[in-house]
């Protein structure tokens, strides 16, 4: 396969996503420094880079190098595991169950866990994964695995508490979201290609609301502009060394009445060297539903998709088999403007 260049890779001047230091930033300013300052300043430019990027980089003191390292080190272990071994965990989930060098994707292996649920701190599916890959324990990389689940995770629900509170939504929604959300790691590891490049996951959009995801330190993101609607245009997003990225995805697209983008984004390999790269999914829960708040919707805003089943809209992106346009062909309403910066290859 020809993998067109990424117009940026070798460019004088890198596309550069926007990036913000979190420093120490948690659930405590929310609550306890209402209205500050600097802290609405942030929420108003994380909103800002998910209407116009619909990704941006961070870093947080939560996730210090001892962490990434012990990560990284463990799934290097996990997918120097025997076939056999990774074949043991399965899933009636999409996207759980171990993923080995298929077709589409013959560099990619990953592996799914789902949370119990994002507010508490439960480690039983990551004990279980872990006594079903190493049967006499692994325990430097459950710690690994499960710390890096953890901040990750409230990462997740930090970023989205930012753009609730940017939105100015805290009181009427953040009650909702333990009902309604639901999370997974995913773990994941891209083979070297052959070729000078290969394609290490194709494009797509996130079907989830929110993805985080930390990688070691080889190069492989891409993303397509928003205002670039060609399927020639692709940059790399240069992570920097210990940051992580955030991707909006279509659940909050659709909720957000089409403020946020849901970007499309792909993996392209072009070392010598393995990428591992780790995600934390922020999902609504299958049985909830995606609709806009009332708040979003007004004269200029008209409502843009109807309300769904997020189940639903999973089954219809793997029945439909659509390439493009998932969200919007599946729950657009007439009033949606044509919205060619959404499209969604599946994976
Ligand atoms: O490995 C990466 O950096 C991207 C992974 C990704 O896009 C996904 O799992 O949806
Ligand atoms: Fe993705």
């Amino acid at each position: 396969m020809v993998v067109p260049t990424a117009s940026n890779v070798g460019a004088e001047k890198p596309y550069e996503i926007p990036f913000f230091d979190f420093g120490a930033a948690g659930e405590e300013e929310i609550t306890t420094v209402d209205g500050g300052e600097r802290w609405r300043e942030l929420c108003d430019k994380v909103r800002e880079a998910c209407e116009t990027h619909g990704c941006f980089c961070f870093t947080t003191v939560k996730a210090p190098l001892k962490l990434r390292e012990g990560m990284a080190e463990g799934l290097r272990q996990l997918f120097d595991l025997p076939v056999e071994t990774k074949e043991r965990h399965v899933s009636p989930k999409p996207y759980r169950s171990y993923l080995g060098k298929k077709d589409a994707v013959p560099y990619l292996e990953s592996f799914g866990i789902d949370d119990q649920a994002p507010d508490v701190d439960d480690e039983a599916a990551l004990k279980a994964f872990t006594a079903l890959m190493w049967a006499q324990g692994n325990p430097e990389f459950r710690e690994s695995a499960s710390e890096m689940r953890a901040k990750m995770l409230d990462m997740n629900l930090l970023i989205m508490k930012m753009l609730l509170a940017s939105y100015g939504l805290v009181t009427t929604l953040s009650h909702a979201a333990a009902d309604t959300t639901t999370s997974y790691f995913r773990l994941m590891k891209y083979n070297v290609p052959p070729a000078a490049a290969g394609i290490g996951m194709v494009a797509h959009t996130d079907k989830s609301t929110l993805t985080i995801l930390g990688q070691n330190d080889v190069q492989g993101l891409e993303v397509q502009p928003k205002d670039r609607t060609d399927d020639s245009c692709w940059v790399q997003v240069v992570i920097p060394e210990g940051a992580f990225v955030a991707i909006v995805g279509d659940a909050l697209k659709a909720w957000s009445n089409g403020r946020v983008h849901s970007v499309r984004h792909r993996v392209v390999l072009r070392g010598e060297k393995e990428r591992y790269s780790w995600g934390s999914f922020l999902a609504p829960k299958d049985d909830a539903t995606v609709e806009a708040p009332a708040e979003l919707v007004d004269k200029d805003h008209p409502l843009l998709y109807r309300p769904f089943a997020y189940a639903d809209f999973l089954l219809y992106c793997s029945v439909s088999k659509l390439k493009e346009d998932a969200l919007k062909v599946f729950a657009g309403l007439s009033t949606s403007p044509v919205d060619d910066g959404e499209r969604s290859n599946l994976k």
